[in-house]
């Protein structure tokens, strides 16, 4: 009897962080994964038993060195990712987060996956942005405290 082993396609979950700084984002190129050179939020994979805010924080310590605070859920995507070599489905969590020390700059820590992180006027941000973003940016999608926060 031959085994058959089935590379099952399940959702998976994905955490992205707006992390803001003045007016600006931290974003990244990302290179080597699905949006290969397009502009992105850091983060990664939910991993088993972290919390939304736990997941952020480490993706943003692995990717960037930058250590964050006052951790905000935003909101929540649920997108097929069908330009990839194979489909990808990812239900996605944006929060969004405030430099620790506003004075720590940040390190490109996976040049493997990221070509280059930088920090993006919001009022003008880089081009491709990762399609998901893209959508938020298009429906006008603010993440930026407003007074009243
Ligand atoms: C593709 C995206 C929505 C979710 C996965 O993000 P990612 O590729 O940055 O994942 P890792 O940082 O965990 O490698
Ligand atoms: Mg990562
Ligand atoms: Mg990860
Ligand atoms: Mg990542």
């Amino acid at each position: 009897k031959t085994e058959k082993t089935h590379m099952e396609k399940v959702p998976r979950v994905g955490v992205a962080v707006f992390l803001l700084r003045g007016k600006t984002v931290l974003l990244g190129l990302r290179r080597n994964s699905i949006g290969d050179s397009t502009y992105a939020l850091p983060g990664g994979h939910l991993e088993f038993g972290e919390s939304f805010e736990e997941c952020g924080a480490r993706e943003l310590k692995e990717e960037t060195g930058l250590d964050i605070e006052k951790i905000e859920f935003l909101t929540v995507t649920n997108k097929v990712f069908k330009e990839s070599p194979k489909p990808a489905h990812y239900v996605t969590i944006f929060l969004r987060a405030a430099l620790s020390d506003p004075l720590q700059d940040f390190q490109n820590l996976e040049p493997d996956k990221c070509s280059g992180l930088g920090w993006y006027d919001w009022d003008n941000l880089p081009k491709p942005l990762f399609w998901p973003l893209e959508e938020m940016v298009q429906s006008g999608f603010n993440p930026f405290p407003s007074q009243t926060d």
